[in-house]
């Protein structure tokens, strides 16, 4: 049997937590999704698509989840996809079938007109990723369309949680569980 729940080397996490604060920090004046003004700005694109600290994301995703079932991951284009992606990869370095998806924010016009990319998800569990929490709202519209496709969604993870109403929006919303690998305290940002 392979090992699913293979260690990932010491480390890994707080290795990453470097990398994000490092990296995808941005203090400064932003403008948020929800409209909101903030005093800081986390670019998780700098992380999942790094070279050097992307691949850390799959691991430290398919660990913070370990206890959840599912054989495809994924999440509303475009800060889902390299995260799906990274723990796609991962989990087969640890022996483990792991499919990905892409939730499009609106259905392809042309070709097949699908608005879920990738293998089939209907009937499947499924788990819904995110870099980067806010308002919640990407998530929760991925987990829409993925039970609209037919999908079983066993819970929602994210790399970075803003604290800022995602948990309780998911949970009330999707029903489902909500995991975040760093708060913003984690990270410095309180
Ligand atoms: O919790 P939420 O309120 O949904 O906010 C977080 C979302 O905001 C960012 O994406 P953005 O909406 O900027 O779009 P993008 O992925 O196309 O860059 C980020 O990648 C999350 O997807
Ligand atoms: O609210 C957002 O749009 C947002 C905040 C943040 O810190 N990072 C991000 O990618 N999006």
């Amino acid at each position: 049997m392979s090992d699913v729940n293979a260690s990932v080397p010491t480390g890994t996490r707080d290795d990453l937590r470097q990398q994000i604060k490092d990296k995808a920090v941005v203090h400064g004046k932003v403008t948020l999704s929800s409209g909101l003004e903030a005093d800081y700005y986390v670019d998780l694109r700098r992380i999942t698509l790094d070279g050097e600290a992307a691949p850390l994301v799959g691991q430290v995703l398919l660990d913070l989840t370990a206890d959840l079932e599912f054989d495809a991951v994924g999440g509303l284009t475009m800060g889902a996809d390299p995260v799906a992606a990274s723990m796609l990869h991962a989990a087969a370095a640890r022996g483990r079938r792991l499919d990905a998806f892409v939730v499009r924010k609106s259905a392809k016009a042309h070709g097949l007109q699908r608005r879920v990319e990738g293998p089939d998800i209907a009937g499947r569990r499924v788990l819904v990723v995110e870099d980067t929490s806010t308002t919640g709202g990407s998530p929760l519209t991925a987990v829409e369309a993925v039970r609209e496709a037919g999908a079983e969604v066993v819970g929602v993870a994210t790399i970075v949680d803003r604290a800022t109403g995602a948990a309780e929006k998911i949970s009330e919303g999707a029903g489902v569980p909500y995991l975040f690998a760093y708060g913003k305290d984690e990270l410095g940002l309180d």
